[in-house]
This record gives structure tokens, C-alpha cells and sequence, in this order.
């Protein structure tokens, strides 16, 4: 096994130093990413800068590029926001919880056949702290958060890194490619023009 695998990273800086060491590799162990990002103790001192949220839709804050292995990032979550049905463009994508709680609804892929409703599978309320998995072999899901009273931030890794997405339509299985934006890189606000086409929420 690997050498990281009980190791506990001491701040959001150190985990990323792990994370980097991991995907050195060429073929990464998903349990092993999985177990680190969980035993970071989330501290919102450590991730605030990079923090950012806009009222009306949750926003995407690019931390780090992880040598073009992996982006990640921090997503914020107002009151009631949520994202469409989506897939992950092939990637492995973690979800790590470093605030509130966040639902976590899991459905089929859509196949020629199907018409009308979305098959939807599982779902589940990620807590502070735990560290979520999905690729696109398990399906496609929404995530939300249901609170009316807390916001909630997360911290997502992508292998490899991906600039667009499908997302798909509950009621038809019918799905659009979309463009993801940043709504700000290393705590930078990203400017208007290269924002315009943020549409997955
Ligand atoms: N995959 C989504 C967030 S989530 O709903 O998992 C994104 O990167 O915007
Ligand atoms: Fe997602």
C-alpha cells in the first residue's frame, strides 16, 4: 500500500502537498484520495481566501492545478443552491465537505429507449467533513443544499481536469454540453467576459 495512506494532513497547504505527491503516479488509488481529503479537519481559516459567494447560484473557485493532473477547487453553496443533473467528462471527481451539509442525489444514465422522467438511484446527505465519490460508470448526479438557513463550501478534485460537462434534463433524459467557469482562481475574481457561459446551476 501506499506510504500517504495513514497519513493525516495537518492543514488545507499540507494536503494539497499530498495531493500532489499521489498524482505523481500514473495510476492512482481512489480509496487512497478518498482517505485523505476525509482526514482533513476542515478549517475555515485555511480556505477562506478562495471562499466566494455570489446570491443567486453556487460559484466554482479554482485552488490549485495540481501540475495538470488535477484542478482543485472550492465550491460555495448559498441557501437553496443546487446544480443541474450532470456527468463528471470521464474524470474521477472527489467531494470533499468543509462546511454545512450538502444532498447528494444520484440517478441513471438516460438511454435511447427511456423517455420522460429521469431513473433516479440513491440519495444522501454529505456531512461536514466526508469526502464523496462518483465517476461517470456509477451515473450521473445533482447536488444541493436543501438549507434554508446555512450556507455550505466543498472542496472538489478532478482527474483529469475538464472544462466542460454534460448536463441533462429530469423530466427528459435530454442533455446540453456546458462550459464550466471559475467564478474566481487562487482568490482572484475572474474576470466578467470569461464567465458569461457558466450555465451548470
Ligand atoms: N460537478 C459540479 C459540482 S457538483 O454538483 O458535483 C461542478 O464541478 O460544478
Ligand atoms: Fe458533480
Amino acid at each position: 500500500m501506499e506510504h500517504t495512506q495513514m497519513v493525516k494532513p495537518e492543514s488545507l497547504d499540507d494536503l494539497i502537498k499530498i495531493l500532489h505527491q499521489i498524482f505523481e503516479s500514473d495510476n492512482v488509488n481512489i480509496e487512497e484520495v478518498q482517505n485523505i481529503m476525509e482526514a482533513y479537519e476542515s478549517k475555515p481559516q485555511e480556505w477562506m481566501k478562495f471562499a466566494k459567494f455570489d446570491q443567486y447560484r453556487y460559484t466554482r473557485n479554482l485552488v490549485d492545478e495540481g501540475n495538470g493532473k488535477f484542478n482543485l477547487m472550492i465550491l460555495c453553496w448559498g441557501e437553496g443552491h443546487g446544480s443541474s443533473i450532470h456527468d463528471h467528462a470521464d474524470s474521477h471527481c472527489f467531494l470533499k465537505l468543509l462546511q454545512g451539509q450538502l444532498k447528494e442525489t444520484l440517478f441513471e444514465w438516460p438511454d435511447s429507449k427511456s423517455h420522460g422522467d429521469m431513473v433516479q438511484k440513491s440519495q444522501r446527505i454529505l456531512q461536514e467533513n466526508q469526502c464523496a465519490y462518483i465517476n461517470d460508470s456509477i451515473g450521473l448526479h445533482r447536488v444541493e443544499n436543501v438549507s434554508h438557513t446555512e450556507c455550505a463550501a466543498s472542496l472538489h478534485l478532478y482527474s483529469p481536469p475538464f472544462q466542460h460537462c454534460q448536463t441533462f434534463d429530469q423530466r427528459t433524459g435530454h442533455k446540453n454540453t456546458v462550459k464550466m467557469t471559475f467564478w474566481s482562481k487562487f482568490g482572484q475574481r475572474t474576470p466578467f467576459e470569461s464567465t458569461i457561459s457558466q450555465e451548470n446551476n
